[in-house]
C-alpha cells in the first residue's frame, strides 16, 4: 500500500488570511500538506520530511524590526521552496536582496507578463491575470535570483534560482481570482518537486484504518456520537478499524429534532452493527431546563449534563483507554496558528473537556481533514448521503432555537415546524445548496384570523443561510414560492402558529443561531 502521506508539503505560515487556502488548493491537487507556524524549529522541519516547502504571505514587512523570518538553512534543506507574496519578499531578503515599500500599493486583479515558461510557469500564456495584494516589493534582487515575470508596477513579480530550486511569486496563486493559479501550484508540486498525487480519501481510509489498528492494539475506545457528520465519520472509521472494541454513546438530550433519535440508532445499529449505547436522558435534561430563559445558562446546563451522563455511561463499560473525537483540521490550525491560540474557538466544539473528567487518551482520526474531505471519507465508507450532507446541528439542539422557556408544548411546536422546513428544502432541491436551514420559535404571540376567528398565537422565524465555514454567513435568497410554501404549510399544519417570518440578517453582525 502506498502511504498517502509520503509526498508531503510544508506550508510555513506568516499570518496571511490566505494560508488555509494554500492548503486547500494543494489538497485539491491530491498532495498532502500541513500548515505550521513560521517558527517551526529546523529539526522539526527535517523530521517532518517535506518534499516541498511553501512560505505563505503575511501582513508584516521583512525590513521591519521584529519581522517574522526563517533561517537561511530552511532554504538549503533540499526540498524546493516557493515563496508567495511576503514569502517571496522574505526569500529575497534572506538571500541578500533588498525589499522596500513600493511607490504604489498593488491590490486586486493585475495583468502579469511571464518571461520564462520552463518550470513554474510551464503551459501558461505570455500574459496572465493574477491577484495582487501588497505594499512592499523587491527593490534589489538577491544574488542568484532571476526574474521570470512582472507586472507594470512590479518588475520582480516572480523570481527563481533554478540551481537551488527556489521560486517566488508576488501574486497569490491560491486565490480563485488568479485563474491559472492552480496550474502554477501544480507545476511547483509535480514538475519542480516531483511529487505524485497520492492524497485521496480512499488511500486515507486505508492508511488511517491501519494506523488506528496499530495504535489502539487490543484496547477499547468510546466515542460520543451525535449523528452529525464529524462524529459519525469518526465512529464508522473506528468501527472499520477495531470493530467491537468501539462503543459509541448517543445521548438523547430531549431537544433533538423530530425522529432523530430513532434514525440515528437505527442507522448505526442496523447498518453498521456497531456497539451503540443509547441513553435516553431527555427527562433529566428537560427538568434542568425548566424555567430557564437565558441562552448561556441553557448551554451551560446542557453541557454539564452531557458530561455527567457521558461519564456515567462510560463508567459502566469498565476498562476503556481512549476517547475518540471528530476534531477537524481547521480546529487544529486555529489553535496553532501564527497568531497563537485563537480566542474564537467555540467552547462547545467537543463535549466540553471530557478528558479532564475521565483519564482517557484522545483519538482524533479526522484532525488532518477539512470538512469537504470528511464528507468524502464518509462517502468512501458508504455512509448514506443523508448523513454525509446533514447540516450542522448544535449540541444544545432545539433548546437554543426556542427563545424563552423550553417546555414540552413549545418543543412539539418547533419540532413540527422544523420537520416541515427540512422536508420542503429537500423536496425543492435546496437542502444541499445551503449551509443550514431551520425554524426558530419566538417568545411572542401575534394576532391572526383563521376561519373568521381571531387567533392569538406563536410566530416561527425561518433561518436559512449560505456559508462555507460558519464564520461568516449570508441569508439565502430562496425563491419566493418556496418561502410561500414553507409559510403556508407551517401555519396550516402546526397548531398554535399563526405567523411565519424570514430572517434576512447576515453574520456578522448577527449570528446564525438566535441564541
Ligand atoms: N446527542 C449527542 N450524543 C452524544 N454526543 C454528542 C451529542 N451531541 C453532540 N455530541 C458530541 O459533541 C461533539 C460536537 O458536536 P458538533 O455538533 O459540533 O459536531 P458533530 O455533531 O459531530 O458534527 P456537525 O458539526 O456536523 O453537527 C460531537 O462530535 C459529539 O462527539
Ligand atoms: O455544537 C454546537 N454547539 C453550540 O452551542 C452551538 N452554537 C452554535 N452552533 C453552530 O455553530 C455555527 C455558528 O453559529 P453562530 O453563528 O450562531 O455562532 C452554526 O453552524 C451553529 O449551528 C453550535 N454548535
Ligand atoms: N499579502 C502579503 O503577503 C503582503 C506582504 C507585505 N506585507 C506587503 O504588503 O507587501
Ligand atoms: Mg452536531
Amino acid at each position: 500500500m502506498i502511504d498517502p502521506h509520503r509526498d508531503k508539503v510544508l506550508i510555513l505560515d506568516f499570518g496571511s488570511q490566505y494560508t488555509q487556502l494554500i492548503a486547500r488548493r494543494i489538497r485539491e491537487l491530491q498532495v498532502y500538506c500541513e500548515i505550521h507556524p513560521y517558527l517551526m524549529p529546523l529539526e522539526q522541519i527535517e523530521a517532518f520530511a517535506p518534499r516541498g516547502i511553501i512560505l505563505s504571505g503575511g501582513p508584516r514587512s521583512v525590513y521591519e524590526p521584529g519581522a517574522p523570518l526563517v533561517s537561511r538553512e530552511v532554504l538549503e534543506l533540499g526540498p524546493p521552496v516557493l515563496g508567495i507574496c511576503y514569502g517571496l519578499q522574505l526569500l529575497n531578503h534572506i538571500l541578500g536582496g533588498k525589499v522596500s515599500p513600493a511607490a504604489s500599493r498593488e491590490y486586486g486583479r493585475k495583468n502579469f507578463t511571464i518571461s520564462d515558461h520552463q518550470d513554474l510557469f510551464a503551459g501558461l500564456s505570455p500574459h496572465e491575470s493574477v491577484w495582487m495584494s501588497h505594499g512592499d516589493h523587491i527593490d534589489e534582487i538577491a544574488p542568484g535570483l532571476e526574474i521570470i515575470g512582472s507586472s507594470d508596477t512590479c518588475p520582480a513579480g516572480a523570481v527563481r534560482d533554478q540551481r537551488r530550486r527556489i521560486f517566488g511569486v508576488q501574486f497569490h496563486p491560491e486565490v480563485k481570482h488568479t485563474p491559472n493559479g492552480g496550474k502554477i501550484l501544480a507545476n511547483f508540486l509535480f514538475g519542480i518537486c516531483g511529487l505524485q498525487p497520492l492524497w485521496n480519501m480512499r488511500s486515507f481510509v486505508e492508511a488511517t484504518t491501519q494506523a488506528l489498528r496499530q495504535k489502539i492494539g487490543t484496547e477499547r475506545v468510546i466515542c460520543a456520537l451525535s449523528g452529525g457528520v464529524d462524529s459519525s465519520v469518526t465512529a464508522v472509521l473506528l468501527h472499520r478499524a477495531i470493530g467491537d472494541r468501539l462503543t459509541c454513546i448517543f445521548v438523547n438530550n430531549g431537544v433533538l429534532r423530530q425522529g432523530e433519535a430513532e434514525k440515528v440508532v437505527r442507522l448505526f445499529r442496523e447498518n453498521y452493527r456497531l456497539n451503540l449505547v443509547y441513553v435516553d436522558a431527555s427527562k433529566s435534561f428537560l427538568k434542568l431546563l425548566e424555567g430557564i430563559v437565558d441562552p448561556e445558562e441553557k448551554r451551560r446546563r446542557i453541557g454539564r449534563e452531557f458530561i455527567r451522563v457521558f461519564a456515567e455511561e462510560a463508567g459502566k463499560l469498565g476498562q476503556v483507554k481512549y476517547l475518540a473525537q471528530g476534531t477537524l483540521y481547521p480546529d487544529v490550525i486555529e489553535s496553532v496558528s501564527f497568531k497563537g491560540p485563537s480566542a474564537t474557538i467555540k467552547t462547545h466544539h467537543n463535549v466540553g473537556g471530557l478528558p479532564e473528567v475521565m483519564p482517557l487518551e484522545l483519538i482524533e482520526p479526522l484532525r488532518e481533514l477539512f470538512k469537504d474531505e470528511v464528507r468524502e471519507v464518509g462517502s468512501e465508507l458508504g455512509l448514506p448521503e443523508e448523513m454525509i450532507w446533514r447540516h450542522p446541528f448544535p449540541g444544545p439542539g432545539l433548546a437554543i432555537r426556542i427563545l424563552g422557556e423550553v417546555t414540552p408544548e413549545r418543543l412539539a411546536i418547533l419540532r413540527q415546524a422544523d420537520a416541515i422546513v427540512l422536508e420542503e428544502m429537500k423536496a425543492a432541491g435546496f437542502y444541499r445548496q445551503v449551509w443550514q436551514a431551520f425554524a426558530v420559535l419566538l417568545p411572542i404571540k401575534t394576532v391572526g384570523v383563521m376561519g373568521d376567528e381571531r387567533t392569538y398565537e406563536n410566530v416561527i422565524a425561518l433561518r436559512v443561510v449560505d456559508s462555507t465555514d460558519a464564520m461568516t454567513a449570508d441569508w439565502s435568497r430562496l425563491p419566493y414560492d418556496l418561502l410561500a410554501r414553507l409559510a403556508n404549510r407551517i401555519i396550516n399544519e402546526v397548531k398554535h402558529v399563526n405567523r411565519v417570518v424570514y430572517d434576512i440578517s447576515s453574520k456578522p453582525p448577527s449570528t446564525i443561531e438566535w441564541e
